[in-house]
Formats: C-alpha cells, sequence, structure tokens
C-alpha cells in the first residue's frame, strides 16, 4: 500500500496533545504518515505533501503556505488562513450562524446565537442604559479577540454598568443564557462529526442577581454558589444530547458556510424553550484527543482527503 504524506505545522504544545504515538501508529496502519513541518525551515525543502493541517497564525508562516500551495497546487491545505481567521474575532466567528435553514427534519428546532454587541472601550461605556444596547444583565463578556491566549479564554460575568466599566480590552457583551450547566460541543472533522457533554456555568437564578454586583471572572464563578457546584457532573450525566439529525445537519452547514473542515461548535440549550440552541463559541482545530477514539475519527478524515486528491 503506498503511503500519502500528511505534513502538520502546530505549536509544540498541540503536537505534544495532539499528534500522539497511537495516532501515527494508527495513521500508519492506514496508509497515512504523519510528517512533523518545521515553520522556520522553508516549506519547499520538506515536501512533497498531499495534504498540510496546521494551526499557526504568524505572518511568516501564512507566506510560506501561500508560496508552497502555489507552487504545489495539488497539495491540500486544510484550512485556507483567511477562512480560519474569521474564527480569531468573537463577532465574525458567529456570523456563520444566521439564518440558517434547517431541513424540515429539524424545522421544529431554532439555531441561534445569543445576542451580543462589541464594546470597544469598556472603560469608557456610555449607554445610557443595557437597554439601549439590546441586551439586560447578566451579560457575559468575552475578549473580542479570540487568539488562543490565556487572556482570550479570560471571560466575566457581568451583573451591572460598574462590571462593564471594571472591563479592560475590547470585549463582546453577550446575553447570558440560562441552560442547566451542560455545554455540548460538536467536533467537526470533514463530513465527520461528534457531540460530546461538558459541564458548563451554572444556571442564574433571579434571587442571585439581586445580590451580585459588579463582574467576576469566570475561574471565581463557582465561589458564587451559582448552581455550579458539586452536582456539576450528574448534570452533564443526565442531560440529553441534541438530536443526531440536528448534530449532523449543523456539522454540514456550518462547515459549508466557514469553508473549514477541523473546527467545534459549543452549543448550549435554552432552559426556558428545550427547542432553541445557542451556539456560542467556534473554535479552529480544537483539542480532538479528548475524544472517544480520535485516532479512527481523524484518521478517517485524512483518508477522505487523500482518495479525494487522488481521484481529482
Ligand atoms: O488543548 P485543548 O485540548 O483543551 O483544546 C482547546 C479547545 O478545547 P476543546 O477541544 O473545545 O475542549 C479550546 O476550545 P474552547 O475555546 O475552550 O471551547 C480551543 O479550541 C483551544 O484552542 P485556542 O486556545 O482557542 O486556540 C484548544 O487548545 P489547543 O489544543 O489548540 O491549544
Ligand atoms: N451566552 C452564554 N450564556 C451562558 N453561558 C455561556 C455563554 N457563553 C459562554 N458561556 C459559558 O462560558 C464558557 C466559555 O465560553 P466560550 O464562549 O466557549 O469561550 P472560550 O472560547 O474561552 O471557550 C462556555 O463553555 C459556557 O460554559
Ligand atoms: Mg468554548
Ligand atoms: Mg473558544
Amino acid at each position: 500500500m503506498a503511503t500519502a504524506r500528511v505534513g502538520y505545522a502546530l505549536e509544540p504544545k498541540k503536537v505534544q496533545s495532539f499528534i500522539q504515538p497511537s495516532l501515527i501508529d494508527y495513521a500508519k496502519q492506514h496508509g497515512i504518515d504523519l510528517v512533523q513541518i518545521e515553520p522556520t525551515t522553508p516549506l519547499s525543502q520538506q515536501g512533497p505533501f498531499q495534504c498540510i493541517i496546521h494551526k499557526l497564525h504568524t505572518q511568516n508562516w501564512k507566506k510560506q503556505l501561500h508560496e508552497f500551495s502555489n507552487k504545489h497546487p495539488n497539495t491540500v491545505i486544510i484550512d485556507p488562513p483567511e477562512l480560519v481567521s474569521r474564527l480569531h474575532n468573537r463577532l465574525t466567528m458567529l456570523e456563520s450562524v444566521t439564518h440558517l435553514n434547517l431541513s424540515i427534519e429539524n424545522e421544529n428546532f431554532n439555531v441561534e446565537t445569543p445576542k451580543q454587541v462589541a464594546v470597544k472601550e469598556p472603560k469608557s461605556f456610555d449607554f445610557g442604559s443595557i437597554e439601549e444596547l439590546g441586551l439586560k444583565f447578566p451579560v457575559i463578556a468575552k475578549p473580542l479577540e479570540a487568539n488562543s491566549t490565556v487572556d482570550s479564554h479570560t471571560l466575566f460575568l457581568v451583573f451591572d454598568f460598574d462590571g462593564v466599566k471594571s472591563l479592560n480590552n475590547p470585549m463582546v457583551l453577550q446575553e447570558f443564557v440560562n441552560h442547566g450547566g451542560v455545554v455540548f460541543k460538536i467536533y467537526v472533522a470533514g463530513q465527520h462529526s461528534i457531540c460530546v457533554k461538558r459541564k458548563s456555568l451554572g444556571d442564574i437564578s433571579e434571587e442571585k442577581l439581586e445580590t451580585v454586583k459588579g463582574s467576576v471572572p469566570f475561574s471565581q464563578v463557582s465561589n458564587l454558589s451559582v448552581q455550579n457546584g458539586e452536582e456539576g457532573g450528574s448534570v452533564v450525566d443526565e442531560a440529553e444530547l441534541p438530536p443526531q439529525s440536528l448534530i449532523v445537519e449543523l456539522a454540514r452547514a456550518l462547515r459549508e458556510r466557514l469553508g473549514l473542515n477541523l473546527f467545534n461548535v459549543d452549543v448550549i440549550r435554552d432552559g426556558k424553550n428545550p427547542r432553541r440552541y445557542l451556539v456560542i463559541d467556534i473554535n479552529y482545530f480544537p483539542g480532538f484527543a479528548k475524544l472517544p477514539s480520535f485516532e479512527s475519527f481523524f484518521t478517517n478524515f485524512l483518508l477522505d482527503v487523500v482518495q479525494q486528491t487522488k481521484t481529482n
């Protein structure tokens, strides 16, 4: 069996967590040679590649990739950097979710995004009321830039104007939706998708809202004793997954809209309306290694890509 060379360009931390010996072995047994790309060595000296997967965003890397792709148009680049970059801003990230037309099978479900607005300078926030922005407290403040840094993952629950003013850096203020403490993560690799459940922020009661002030970074949310305590595990265990047809359709529709193959989508289910789902986050090339049978999940995707290059 001829082997296909698939190059990967990833941060060392990601190589460690993702390119596990079990993945290398499984891929090899199925005819795929996973080859590490050294970003500081010219790409042209490291080929040939049937396919390149990557999660690096430096200008130098993007330039190399562009030049390589022009010279070797048959190498499939998973995925185009200019499309990946839409996920690096929390406003453009969710644009693809608007006006998703679901099929008849799923027509009883609504898939939306929470209301949100960008606030460039929270410190000089001068709106008369949060309602003017089409929002109401509590909101969740997320750094506008989703650029893989620790800061970009530091979120805040915000309960009032003082809370908004306490924030630094451009933020997105997003409606907080009670959802029963469970987030669904739909992982997509080309035509393959899988949904897993994870613990999320607990619901915030009306009584709580009367007593909590300001803003609270996420790491401290459980200190508020919002319903996020020890029972978290069983809440997750007991939650019902979204219907499989909805998962598959959402994965397919977003893959087409985004023009991307490797991503995951964080989805919550409105606690007041079980037919209303909200997409809250989309991540490029997430932690696939956390999935059950991730070796076969990912290798099957690579096999599809390699197969397509042969038939073209
Ligand atoms: O490292 P992991 O396995 O936790 O994966 C992270 C993802 O976790 P998830 O698979 O959704 O549970 C994580 O997803 P969340 O934003 O936490 O929902 C991100 O995709 C993160 O990448 P980045 O820091 O945004 O570039 C991912 O980090 P990298 O693996 O890309 O560093
Ligand atoms: N609009 C929202 N309503 C309720 N909970 C939310 C909302 N947005 C985010 N969360 C909670 O915050 C967590 C992190 O938010 P997310 O947007 O996924 O940021 P990150 O990119 O850092 O993962 C989610 O997994 C969920 O628990
Ligand atoms: Mg997330
Ligand atoms: Mg994210």
